[in-house]
């Protein structure tokens, strides 16, 4: 039962490369996309990211080569995943303060990627496909005979502990925390925990769900044509299927979230059965440690989008529907400088999390695995022990090391969802941290 793949874990370079990638020699039709008998009689299928008259350096799509059609399952019954939502919710009251969550506890848990999944913010509407939802996963078991496809957005994650082994049906990923993954909309995967199973406890993570424009490489400006998130840094499965894909005896439960509902369906075959496949339409990972990170080589401290890994633009020139932004491990050298973040209200909403470390900016109260939530135009900034010390300081060059946090801000005010702002790991002290910031006006 196990997946028909190399123990090493093979990748394809390139972020959006055209890749042609097959498990048997031979599987990929040439010259033509859709011949009349494919090679092995396999099923030709395309997936589109994108609409069919997208510009061609946003089109997105593939071919896959498979054992049989995505179409072939049992019918779809209704089933509840309550702690998944999708879109705004309208009904909830939105604090108009800065929200902070201590780590979710990982005691007692039980549960799957799928059924470990809980949103703590979302904003937008999957239908009008704008918007982000930010979740975290608190999972211990591996998803077996069960997939997961996500017709609502693309999935990015954001491992927090415990590795992921991503089966998908373009093949197999995995990725650890300091690695992302994305999982284009539509795409069937499931998920392993290898260190879990290991008997390692259970994994946590953040995902961005992007019910908006595919992430894509932010512009680089003067940056010029290197740096940030290079594209070759970003792999793509090879063509993988799992070994009993024909076998009759070995059902599959496929989930589907669709419009914000979930559905089951049963299928008698698994549906990581796709031989080969072609186009620019893939799950991909990207090690964050290969970020070039840029900053100030003089005074001041740049505005955030310097980090920008991945965004998803809106309509609106400049104002995205959400960026990817990793604050990693990297040398302050400015001078005369407060270093940290300055105190701000900004017109992005910013939702942030942290892998490992600590944060420049809160280095006492924010733990890796816990979250915060500044909305549009909500104060924050360095707590007073962050803001003693660095106004206080020599200012030598340092290097902020072993520390990974990371923000996906949005032009949409995030809503916080009833089981979020009911959550005992809700941090209702989290204003206290700036109460102390004396008036010290000295004329
Ligand atoms: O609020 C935060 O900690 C995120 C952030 C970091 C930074 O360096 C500048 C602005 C900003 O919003
Ligand atoms: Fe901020």
């Amino acid at each position: 039962m196990t997946p028909e793949t190399p123990t090493a874990l093979r990748y394809l370079s390139g972020f959006g490369n055209e890749h042609a990638t097959e498990a048997v020699p031979g599987a990929l039709p040439q010259g033509r996309n859709s011949p009349q008998r494919a090679p092995f009689d396999l099923y030709p299928e395309l997936i589109s990211g994108t609409a069919f008259t997208a510009p061609r350096h946003e089109n997105r799509r593939s071919w896959l080569y498979r054992r049989q059609p995505s179409v072939v399952s049992g019918r779809y019954q209704a089933m509840a995943q309550p702690h998944w939502q999708t879109g705004a919710d309208r009904t909830v009251a939105l604090p108009p303060e800065p929200l902070r969550w201590h780590p979710m506890p990982l005691e007692g848990v039980d549960a799957d990627f799928i059924d470990g999944m809980r949103t703590l913010a979302a904003n937008g509407d999957a239908e009008a496909q704008s918007g982000v939802a930010a979740h975290l996963y608190l999972a211990n078991r591996s998803m077996e005979r069960r997939a997961f496809v996500n017709a609502d957005g693309e999935l990015l994650l954001v491992p927090q502990q415990g590795r992921l082994r991503l089966t998908t049906e373009m093949g197999v990923l995995e990725v650890k925390p300091g690695e992302i993954a994305v999982i284009p909309r539509g795409v069937v995967f499931k998920v392993g925990l290898p260190d879990s199973d290991a008997g390692a406890g259970p994994s946590r993570g953040y995902v961005c769900e992007n019910y908006g424009a595919q992430f894509r490489l932010p512009e680089l400006g003067p940056i010029g044509s290197n740096g940030l998130a290079n594209p070759r840094d970003f792999q793509a499965p090879v063509a993988a299927f799992e070994a009993d894909a024909s076998g009759a005896d070995t059902g599959y439960e496929l989930v589907k979230k669709f419009g914000g509902s979930f559905w089951r369906a049963p299928m008698r075959h698994s549906p990581f059965n796709v031989v080969a496949w072609h186009g620019n339409l893939a799950p991909v990972k990207y090690d964050t440690a290969n970020f070039m990170t840029i900053g100030s080589i003089s005074f001041d401290h740049p505005d955030p989008s310097i980090f920008t890994v991945l965004t998803s633009p809106s309509d609106t020139p400049g104002t995205a529907n959400c960026d990817f932004v990793i604050f990693p491990p990297r040398w302050l050298v400015m001078e005369d400088t407060f270093r940290p973040p300055w105190y701000h209200r900004n017109l992005m909403s910013e939702f942030m999390g942290l892998v490992y470390g600590e944060y420049d900016a809160k280095p006492g109260g924010f733990k890796p695995g816990g979250a915060s939530l500044h909305n549009l135009m909500v104060p924050h900034g360095p707590d007073e022990e962050a803001f003693d010390k660095a106004s206080h300081g020599t200012l030598e060059p340092r290097k902020l090391d072993h520390t990974l946090a990371f923000m996906f801000e949005s032009r949409y005010r995030f809503i916080p969802t009833a089981w979020a702002l009911q959550s005992p790991t809700l941090d209702l002290n989290y204003a206290d941290c700036w109460a102390g910031l004396k008036d010290q006006f000295q004329p």
